[in-house]
């Protein structure tokens, strides 16, 4: 056994399980300890546990990262929901622990990192964009946390560029046809048992469109981009969103 002590907070749930198994195979990294749903936060400063990945529920995230930072403990955090307000208030409790690295990322799929950038890349040149994402139906949270930041990311591109708002004549609409407005891009959330985690982000312009389209088949994808953050995350004091920060791109 050797290397950084890594634990897992919500090493039951489908996305921790994986981690766990992928933490567990990597030969400079030691599983050191899971906690899940009732367990104590304790259990990560009694078995020195220098990185915590988090994948448990945006209702506990916060409680979770506060005990973290307050314990000199790293973290990686795969668990959505982090509006602005969240994001200042881990500012604040890194600022009292100054030597703590954060990295919230909504998704660790290198894929998914991808697609986002490349969305970005392409929003000015298209005078229409909408997102679908399409998840497995036990997922808490519509949008995705992806979704939400791929459409943020557009949005302020197509700002950046001085493009006027979508073409959009609907006048009569049922509640929610149109799916959410987020940064002025409509976002749409399907659930469907069967799907694991997937995204397109569809561009139009005239006479042609451009389809910009991610699948997580599996949730093992997740684990080399965790792994990634996991390795890099006390290099990095304070908060990091976004896994692209430690890809070089
Ligand atoms: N950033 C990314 O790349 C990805 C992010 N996610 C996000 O990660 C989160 C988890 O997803 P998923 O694994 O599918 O969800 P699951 O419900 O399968 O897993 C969550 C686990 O956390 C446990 N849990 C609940 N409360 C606590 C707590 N206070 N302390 C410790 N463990 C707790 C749950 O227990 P119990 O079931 O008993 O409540 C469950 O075992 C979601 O927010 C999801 O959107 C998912 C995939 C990728
Ligand atoms: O809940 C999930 O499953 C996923 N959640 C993240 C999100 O909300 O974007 C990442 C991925 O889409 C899987």
């Amino acid at each position: 056994m050797s290397g950084i002590n890594v634990g897992v907070l919500g090493s039951n749930g489908k996305v921790g399980q994986a981690i766990v198994a992928a933490v567990e195979a990597a030969d400079d990294l030691t599983y050191s300890a899971g906690v899940d749903k009732d367990d104590a936060l304790t259990t990560f400063t009694d078995t020195q546990t220098s990185v915590v990945v988090d994948f448990t529920h945006p209702d506990v995230v916060m409680g979770n990262l506060e005990f973290l930072i307050n314990n000199g403990i790293h973290a990686v955090v795969g668990t959505t929901g982090f509006s602005a307000d969240r994001l200042d208030t881990v500012r604040g409790w890194l600022a009292a622990n100054p030597g703590v690295g954060v990295l919230i990322a909504p998704n660790f799929a290198i894929g998914a990192v991808l697609s986002m950038r490349f969305a970005q890349q392409a929003a000015r040149f298209y005078e229409s964009v909408e997102v679908i994402e399409l998840h497995h139906p036990h997922k808490a949270d519509a949008p995705s946390g992806t979704a939400y930041r791929t459409a943020e990311l557009i949005g302020q591109a197509r700002a950046d560029a001085g493009l006027a708002p979508c073409p959009d004549a609907t006048s009569q609409e049922l509640d929610g046809a149109r799916g959410a407005e987020v940064s002025g891009v409509r976002v749409h959330s399907v659930r469907l048992a069967g799907l694991v985690a997937h995204q397109e982000v569809l561009l139009g312009t005239q006479g042609e469109t451009l389809t910009i389209r991610h699948d997580s088949l599996d949730r093992s994808s997740f684990a080399p981009g965790v792994l990634l953050g996991v390795r890099n995350v006390a290099a990095h004091p304070g908060l990091t969103v976004g896994l692209e920060h430690f890809m070089d791109l």
